[in-house]
């Protein structure tokens, strides 16, 4: 099993973004891994395609490719992995699907789920979200790096902080210990993502 990389760029596929632009950019400056995570009014065969372009990309500079969700998209391309949340298939059915070797990301907010998505095989945890955030909405509040805190101390396993992470931010949820964290706004709406993925690298611990 590949390892979980330490900065995730998760797509942006809203109208008007180039997904595939701003995931080049922000492997070249650094990013170790990309999340392909279609909105919902993209199509499987969209999803599927655009899972390919970005594996390739990943595949160049040697990233980890997940897809978000929807995990036959993600065995179909040969991606790495995948990610799934509370209204995707259960953490032991997802392993089910992707199987042994993969890498397969669940969502918790606590301690309770951080356990019980490991005990199910979650290879990491995408935990939070850290800070408020206006690119996924109905949200619960933020946890702050203390929530963050709570669930590093609680497992084992690799820890993901999202939800309104800036470079700056990154800085303070790698203090408490996450492994990586995953980024949407602040790389793939910046005027230069590249510049705003490469302040992310400056950060990561080595
Ligand atoms: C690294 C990471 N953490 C959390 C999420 C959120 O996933 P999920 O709960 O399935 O919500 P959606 O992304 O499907 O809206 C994530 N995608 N990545
Ligand atoms: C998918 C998801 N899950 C929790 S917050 C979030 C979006 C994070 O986007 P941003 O990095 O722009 O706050
Ligand atoms: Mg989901």
């Amino acid at each position: 099993m590949r390892t979980v990389g330490r900065l995730h760029l998760i797509t942006d596929t809203r109208p008007g973004r180039d997904a595939v632009a701003v995931a080049a950019a922000a492997l070249q400056a650094g990013f170790d891994t990309v999340q392909v995570r279609p909105e919902d009014a993209v199509t499987d065969r969209e999803a599927y395609e655009l899972t390919v372009r970005i594996l390739e990309l990943c595949r160049r500079h040697g990233a980890a490719c997940l897809v978000n969700d929807r995990l036959h998209v993600a065995v179909a391309a040969g991606a790495d992995g995948g990610h799934v949340g509370a209204d995707d298939l259960p953490v032991a059915a997802a392993r089910r699907v992707l199987g042994p070797d993969a890498i397969l990301g669940a969502t918790a907010r606590n301690a309770v789920q951080a356990r019980r998505a490991v005990a199910d095989g979650a290879t990491y945890l995408g935990v939070g979200p850290a800070f408020a955030t206006t690119t996924k909405t109905g949200l619960p509040d933020a946890i702050g790096p203390a929530g963050v805190q709570a669930v590093v101390e609680a497992v084992d396993v690799p820890v993901v902080a999202i939800g309104g992470v800036t470079a700056a931010r990154a800085a303070e949820l790698f203090a408490v210990g996450v492994h990586a964290v995953a980024v949407v706004g602040a790389v793939s709406t910046a005027v230069d993502p590249g510049a705003a993925a490469a302040a992310f690298f400056t950060v990561v611990p080595r």
